[in-house]
């Protein structure tokens, strides 16, 4: 049974993926409502209202998902859910249009001066040259970020007879070419763009991107328009450049602070505002919330998703091959993790064969994951996997190699210790499923799967019937049996899979047997 908390005003249609999913609960509410029992929820639903600290995830030791209806995660403390394990996914384009179209409709309006005019003739004036406009045509527009927005707003300028000048540090020669944009440095674009317009992310190197330096280098009678985030261009810095009238007026949709309240820039006439209306079309709401609630249901499904921030995309036809594999790298950590008791401070991971065609290194940290999963009382899976090797002071080697030891595919794992050392490796055999074909140094061959017994015993007549005694006169069903070895009358393995998990006094039974070196129990 799945919890899901919806935190801010989703759109109720687009959660029917959601709705329609057996043995889930939706609850309503705000997070910070009493009523809501925060440490129960395995899903969290918002759009940019709830602000999701650590604090709030420290009370949610629950919460696998974050789903973001909309594009910005600026609202939502993406480093610590990802140190916690938690997903994060958004809906990068389902509000695309919308939003470019409202930066195009306060573009439009600011220069017309519309919203003024509308309240003079409410007012029942009639001012037809104190609302006299500019045209857009023939204007150069400044799109700082040229990402789905501003390529979006970049299209419909042009429509306009705009010219477009983009600051964009990851925009490519061939992609400017193709939408027909001018691509500059932002000192160039602020010098010769008559209407600048911010499309980025709100992130550390944006905040106050555009500042009062920036402000100094545009033209005198420059237009700005923010229907991104709040905090991108600077305030009081605008404010102030529209006070002293260098800055002609602004349009924003966003504030630092929202709702701003007595804001300095909303004292301006010439300074129109929306609240962060960006996004709130009808289609768009539909868009975000069937896009994000698809995606939770796939994660609480076990599928792969396709818009996380904190974990690589990976679309369904690739899961499908990967998913074999994906399983037995994380059967291949728990193993490790459960046969290595001492500390380690490296694992080697070793990819050959087809295997090395796969994406390697989400495989990589499904086995980290897997290694984690019983040896520490934290969450661990592929989004926090490296991280908490990091912090345990464990180094991840990732090698491919040509050589698979006859195999079509095999992963090796090593584990390394201060001076010893652990290695597993498994293949996946078409029609037949996962199998481990070698373990601390013997060939063997057993499925990943259940309750397992690894018993290193030496190589003696007799070992195997008196375990079979014991395990026989306390009603323990075997299941299978596989058994290794190097060299006649030298150590051995042996690996036993059993219905039901084995119990101490087995265990503690099996030890006291003549020729066993040691025995671990696996749990798969
Ligand atoms: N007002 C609203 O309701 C509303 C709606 C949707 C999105 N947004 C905001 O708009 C932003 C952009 O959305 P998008 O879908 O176009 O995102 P996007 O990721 O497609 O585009 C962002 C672009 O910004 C560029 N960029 C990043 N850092 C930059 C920098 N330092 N200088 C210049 N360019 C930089 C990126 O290269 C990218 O091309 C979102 O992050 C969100 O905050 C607001
Ligand atoms: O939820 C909203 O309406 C705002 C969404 C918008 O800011 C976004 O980043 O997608």
């Amino acid at each position: 049974m799945y919890t899901v908390l919806v935190s801010d005003a989703i759109n109720a249609e687009g959660l029917k993926p959601l709705l329609d999913m057996p043995n889930l609960e939706i609850i309503q509410k705000k997070s910070d409502d009493p009523s809501v029992r925060l440490e129960s929820i395995d899903a969290l639903l918002v759009r940019s209202a709830t602000k999701v600290t650590e604090q709030l995830l420290d009370q949610m030791p629950n919460l696998k998902i974050i789903g973001r209806a909309g594009v910005g995660v600026d609202n939502i403390d993406v480093p610590a859910a990802t140190k916690k394990g938690i997903v994060v996914v958004n809906a990068p384009d389902g509000n695309t249009i919308s939003t470019a179209e409202h930066t195009f409709a306060m573009m439009a309006s600011l220069m017309r001066r519309i919203p003024q005019a509308y309240v003079s003739v409410k007012n029942t004036e009639w001012k037809r040259s104190t609302f006299v406009g500019t045209e857009l045509h023939g204007k150069t527009l400044g799109i700082v970020g040229l990402g789905r927005i501003g390529a979006e707003l970049a299209k419909r300028a042009k429509a306009f007879g705009m010219t477009i000048t983009v600051f964009d540090p990851f925009l490519t020669k061939e992609r400017a070419a193709k939408l027909g944009v001018e691509s500059a440095s932002l000192e160039q674009l602020l010098q010769s763009s008559d209407i600048i317009t911010v499309h980025t992310p709100l992130t550390p190197e944006t905040k106050g991107l555009i500042n009062s330096k920036s402000l100094s280098l545009t033209k005198k009678g420059v237009y700005f328009l923010n229907c991104a985030r709040g905090g991108i261009i600077d305030e009081l810095a605008l404010a102030d450049y529209i006070g002293s009238g260098h800055v002609a007026g602004a349009a924003l949709d966003v504030f630092e602070l929202e709702p701003p309240g007595e804001h300095p820039l909303l004292k301006f006439d010439q300074v129109i505002a929306t609240p962060h209306l960006g996004a709130s079309t009808k289609e768009a709401q539909l868009n975000v919330a069937t896009q994000v609630a698809k995606e939770v249901r796939l994660f609480l499904e076990d599928m792969p998703v396709s818009n996380s921030i904190n974990l690589p995309a990976i679309s369904k036809d690739l899961y499908a091959k990967l998913q074999p594999f994906h399983q037995l790298a994380k059967q291949m950590g728990a193993i490790l993790s459960q046969c290595v008791k001492t500390g380690i401070h490296e694992l080697s991971i070793t990819y050959s064969g087809s295997a090395t065609d796969l994406e390697t290194p989400y495989l990589t940290k499904a086995l980290i994951s897997g290694f984690f999963k019983n040896r520490i009382d934290a969450y661990v899976n592929e989004v926090n996997a490296l991280l908490t090797a990091k912090e345990r002071g464990i180094t991840i080697g990732e090698k491919i190699s040509v050589d698979a030891f006859g195999y079509s595919n095999c992963i090796t794992v090593t584990a390394k210790g201060e001076d010893s050392a652990f290695t597993v490796r498994g293949t996946y055999i078409d029609h037949y499923g996962p199998r481990i074909v070698f373990l601390n140094g013997f060939n063997i061959d057993f499925l990943p799967d259940g309750n397992l017994l690894y018993i290193q015993h030496m190589d003696r007549p007799g070992v195997i019937g008196r375990v079979g005694k014991i395990l026989g006169d306390l009603s323990v069903n075997i299941a299978t049996m596989q058994v290794g070895r190097k060299e006649a009358g030298g150590e051995a393995i042996m690996v036993l899979s059993f219905d039901n998990p084995i119990e101490e006094q087995t265990l503690s039974a099996l030890s006291k047997l003549e020729d066993i070196v040691s025995i671990n129990s696996i749990l798969l």
